[in-house]
């Protein structure tokens, strides 16, 4: 078998009829690099080879042999890391990058995955759609063009009341004793002591009295007269009004809600904005009950072909009454600090997150962490020693991702800051592996049929397994990535290979803790795709000789109904 450059390869495809030079075959992407032809898509294997094979047959380039190479779906950064840095290496916690106006050309994008960024959030909070497609249509280009494969997220705005941004002076400050207007009428420009709310409804059932809290303490104001709609308020403790800034009431030590629906008008609107841009991930800003999570999902189900997979973000006061119903009801949560710290005491945020951590982990959740990690890198180009502290912690409780907000959104230092976080948590999951303090948790069953009873059992023992062997990786062969994150929950030492024909799930696994995943066809043999995918790693140098995995399935075909067939082996690459 041939193996051919890539200005050989760059030929054939300009005198191929099946090969375009944008690199397409039959109309797919493909990629050329280190004298083969790689696909991600499923089918094209055949396909690519076929076109090849037609090149070679029309005598293009007098080309003999061919070779047409599966690249097995892997991404380009995982590819690398694990050429550069050998399975152990590979970094374990996701990092997902929020985009704004300082990260958005293809070039900060290419960078960004270059980094290592897992998922892209986008926050429908602000900007355009036409801005948040653009930007879409770029991440997919990247992904298809040069091997990455960054999954998509989309952020609801949520029914929140806040100041409106007028743009005009970046914060207005409130002095001891002075008196605000808060309105929900629309001015142009500003006008002075007065502050614009964003919902008409916003003093509703709000009393003189009462207190009104900027941004979770910011500032704080009495309500000392209501006139129509509008409240009148006394600063009782100075402070700022930033753009968009919060408001909560508070009466007798407790919140005011309003009533207002999770998800707004716009926000449906902008939810069928992504199921028809195909985003993988909606993350639900101020959920506050199972219910919510499940009419989103309820949705999705029947508007959209592809699964998407819904987020709950805890940020407020009643999700944390609530989390294990919406924990249960999602397919992961996000710690969101910023807000979470308008209603809770910041004293009590730490012990929250690492409480929300477990319970995501043990329910077989995946978890972000969002929020201020690196905040001062917005402005500087190093992080304040307390803010790695704080990564690291988040590393060391084992949640599945980190999240940059506007670190990358509107920093002057996203790329450093991606690093920073890349750097920390590769340093301290190498330190907790070493030190051994990879805290095993008391798994609770989580199924109810002996089937997937059977599968969480198989991953913990396969895990342990692992462990105790040293084995260089694991290979799981699963359908929708469920066997996978029952891996992942078990945060083994060695990295989880997930390959999978779904390439939704693909792309859902990139939040997964120590996931790898990989879209392959499937055959129903599943001795077949075991020695097919381990000699195709082999072929590319990705595994070597003498390096064990650990291979765990859940697809074995069997006529035997009542025989569960999910398997454990050791394979020794000779
Ligand atoms: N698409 C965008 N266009 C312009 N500015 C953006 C965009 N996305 C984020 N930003 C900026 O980056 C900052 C941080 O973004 P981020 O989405 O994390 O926080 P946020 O606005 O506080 O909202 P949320 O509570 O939903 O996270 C925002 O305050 C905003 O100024
Ligand atoms: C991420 C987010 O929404 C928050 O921290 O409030
Ligand atoms: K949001
Ligand atoms: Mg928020």
């Amino acid at each position: 078998m041939a193996v051919y450059s890539d200005s050989m390869l760059q030929k054939i495809f300009a005198k191929s009829p099946t090969f375009d030079l944008n690199k397409r075959v039959f109309g797919k992407p493909v990629t050329i690099s280190g004298g083969a032809i790689s696909c991600n898509e499923r089918n094209l294997k055949s396909k690519g080879k076929i076109a090849v094979k037609a090149a070679a047959e029309a005598g293009v380039m007098g080309l003999k042999n061919y070779e047409v190479n599966l690249d097995l779906g892997f991404d380009v950064v995982a590819e690398r890391e694990l050429r550069e840095k050998g399975f152990l290496g590979m970094r374990k916690t996701k990092l997902v990058c929020t985009i704004g106006p300082a990260c958005c050309s293809l070039e900060d994008l290419e960078r960004l995955a270059m980094r290592g960024m897992n998922v892209a959030r986008l926050n429908m909070c602000h900007n355009t759609r036409e801005w948040h497609r653009d930007v879409i249509g770029k991440i997919k280009k990247l992904n298809e063009e040069k091997g990455f494969s960054v999954s998509v997220m989309i952020d609801t705005e949520g029914s929140l009341i806040h100041v409106v941004d007028h743009g005009v002076p970046s914060s207005l400050k409130a002095e001891e004793g002075s008196v605000w207007v808060f309105t929900a009428q629309k001015f142009e420009g500003s006008r002075p002591f007065t502050v614009q709310a964003n919902y008409q409804g916003f003093s509703e059932g709000i009393m003189v009295g009462d207190e009104l809290v900027i941004d979770g303490g910011m500032a704080r104001f009495e309500v000392v007269e209501k006139m129509g709609d509008d409240l009148h308020c006394k600063c009782t403790d100075p402070g700022l009004f930033l753009p968009r800034a919060k408001l909560s009431f508070w009466r007798d030590g407790k919140l005011s809600y309003h009533g207002l629906p999770t998800l707004s008008t716009k926000d449906w609107a902008d939810v069928d904005f992504g199921i028809s841009e195909g985003v993988d991930f909606i993350a639900m800003s101020f959920v506050n009950d199972a219910d919510s999570v499940k009419d989103l999902k309820n949705h999705l189900f029947a508007k959209s072909s592809k699964s998407i997979r819904v987020l709950a973000k805890i940020e407020t006061l009643e999700s944390l009454q609530k989390l294990e119903e919406i924990v249960e009801a999602s397919d992961g949560i996000m710690v969101a600090r910023g807000d979470l710290g308008v209603e809770v005491p910041l004293e009590q945020i730490p012990t929250v997150q690492e409480d929300i951590t477990r319970l995501c982990r043990q329910m077989n959740k995946p978890v972000i962490i969002a929020s201020q990690l690196l905040e001062s890198m917005v402005e500087y180009p190093t992080p304040t020693r307390a803010e790695v502290a704080d990564v690291s912690e988040a590393v060391r409780q084992y949640a599945d991702a980190l999240m940059l907000s506007g670190e990358s959104a509107i920093g002057l230092h996203g790329q450093k800051a991606l690093s920073v976080l890349q750097m920390a948590s590769s340093r301290m999951e190498l330190w907790s592996r070493e030190e051994n303090r990879q805290s095993s948790i008391s798994n609770r069953q989580l199924g109810s049929s002996l089937s997937d009873c059977i599968a969480e059992e198989i991953c913990s023992c396969a895990v342990q397994m692992a462990n105790n062997l040293g084995v260089d990786a694991i290979f799981v062969y699963t359908k929708h990535g469920e066997m996978a994150s029952l891996l992942s929950r078990n945060r083994p030492y060695p990295p989880i290979f997930a390959f999978t024909s779904d390439s939704d799930a693909r792309m859902a696994l990139n939040l997964q803790w120590g996931v790898i995943p990989i879209l392959v066809d499937l055959a129903d043999d599943m001795e077949a795709n075991i020695s097919k995918t381990i000699d195709l790693m082999r072929t590319n140098g990705m595994v070597k000789e003498g390096e064990a995995v650990l291979v765990v399935s859940d697809l074995t075909a069997t006529r035997a109904i009542s025989t569960i067939f999910q398997s454990i082996q050791v394979k020794i690459i000779v």
